[in-house]
């Protein structure tokens, strides 16, 4: 056609030109074939990952008058003194109030049977009962980690900096007013400060000894947080972000110094010379023994003072000396404290008992009771 004078040489490499373009386009399809539907096998996942998300929140909205209340109120404090300038008795803080709780599996068998109690300040109570009787299940609904089951829970918190005002020689007296303030409920209950979960297996998280220790109250990932994230429900509950309403300020990270205090404190300190100071990295799960990662948990709570800590078997893995002078010094630092345990020696550490037992689904009794730890008999054994 070129030689016939029909076209013209250019409009020939024209063509060449967009016949190799349209080439390439489709053989990137007939090349990539399998990246492209590995890709498209992901979307499809993530699309039914999504629709099942949607109907578990579809149906949680439906059965939210099922579930349990979780609700966080923030304690008023005040100096309490009597118009007359005289100092009135100190009132008791409460800081937990259980009302009607029942706990259940998510195949709803039934754990625990219309709970009720009070936990006021230094209250530290004991959750005793046989294996599977449903104690780490009432801690997780506690945290807000377990829902199963209906009735009613308010955690009190306080703001931060009150701890040490209350321990402090110029305040008299510390009170609960009726005007409470609600912080948050079962959905926004991760945006609170004051309640640090600690299970019989601590978490160590991949860095540092330093990063270990200020987990998970000052993480780096917390502090890079955005503001919308930090008010966010997406942010994990040990993370911790803080309501703006809790805490005015964000409370002072542990210096270098406080650090080593706190080791040597639990019986860490060699850690610093086995393990080139507070910034080598290790697999810390791995290089630590069971009894140390739980001291090591312990150190964190001295660290962030939390109002109530949930201790479930955290001292599983410590001998007696070591598991009493690490409740000795949450004690001294005013953290109020539930724990789980088997060990009579524990009775010294609490007032306060509460022991479940294996429920009966024929009965439609309770199976717990709740009492001053004094008036159990074991206590006195625990004291020999
Ligand atoms: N995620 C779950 N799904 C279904 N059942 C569960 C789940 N977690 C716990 N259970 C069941 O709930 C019951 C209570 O468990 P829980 O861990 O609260 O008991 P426990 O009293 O703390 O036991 P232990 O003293 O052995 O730690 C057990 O029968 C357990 O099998």
């Amino acid at each position: 056609m070129y030689f016939s004078g029909k076209i013209e040489f250019g409009v020939i490499n024209q063509s060449v030109s967009a016949f190799n373009h349209i080439l390439g386009d489709f053989s990137l399809i007939v090349y990539q074939f399998q990246a492209l539907s590995a890709f498209s096998a992901v979307i499809d996942r993530l699309g039914e990952f999504d629709d099942v998300l949607d109907s578990n929140s579809k149906k949680g909205d439906q059965d939210s008058k099922e579930k349990i209340q979780l609700n966080f109120c923030l304690i008023s404090s005040s100096n309490g003194l009597h118009s007359n300038g005289s100092m009135p008795l100190s009132k008791r803080v409460k800081l937990l109030h259980v009302e009607h709780l029942t706990v259940q599996t998510p195949s709803e068998a039934t754990l625990i049977k219309d709970l009720s109690f009070e936990i006021f300040e230094k209250d530290h109570l004991l959750v005793t009962g046989p294996s599977g009787s449903g104690k780490t299940s009432l801690l997780r609904v506690i945290a807000g980690l377990w829902s199963f089951g209906n009735g009613a829970i308010t955690v009190y918190v306080r703001p931060r900096g009150d701890l040490e005002m209350l321990h402090s020689p110029d305040v008299v007296s510390y009170q609960v007013t009726s005007t409470n303030e609600t912080i948050g409920d079962s959905t926004g209950r991760r945006n609170f400060e004051g309640v640090i979960f600690l299970p019989q297996k601590p978490y160590m998280v991949l860095g540092t000894l330093r990063q270990q220790l200020l987990y998970p109250t000052w993480t780096e990932d917390s502090d890079n947080l955005s503001d919308d994230a930090k008010q966010s429900d997406s942010v994990p509950f040990l993370m911790r972000a803080r309501d703006a309403r809790c805490v005015n300020e964000r409370s002072k990270k542990p210096t270098s110094e406080d650090l080593l205090q706190v080791l040597n404190d639990v019986s860490l300190g060699h850690l610093l010379s086995r393990f080139d100071g507070l910034d080598s990295t290790h697999e810390w799960s791995s290089v630590l023994s069971l009894g140390e990662q739980q001291r090591l948990a312990f150190g964190r709570l001295l660290l962030s003072k939390p109002t109530l800590a949930l201790l479930d078997e955290s001292t599983s893995a410590l001998d007696e000396a070591n598991e009493a002078r690490l409740y000795q010094l949450i004690q001294a630092a005013g953290i109020t404290y539930i724990s789980i345990g088997h060990r009579r020696t524990l009775y010294k550490y609490h007032k306060k008992v509460l022991h479940v037992s294996t429920a009966d689904s024929t009965s439609t009794q309770q199976n717990w009771s709740f009492k001053d730890v004094e008036e159990d008999p074991i206590y006195d054994f625990s004291k020999q």
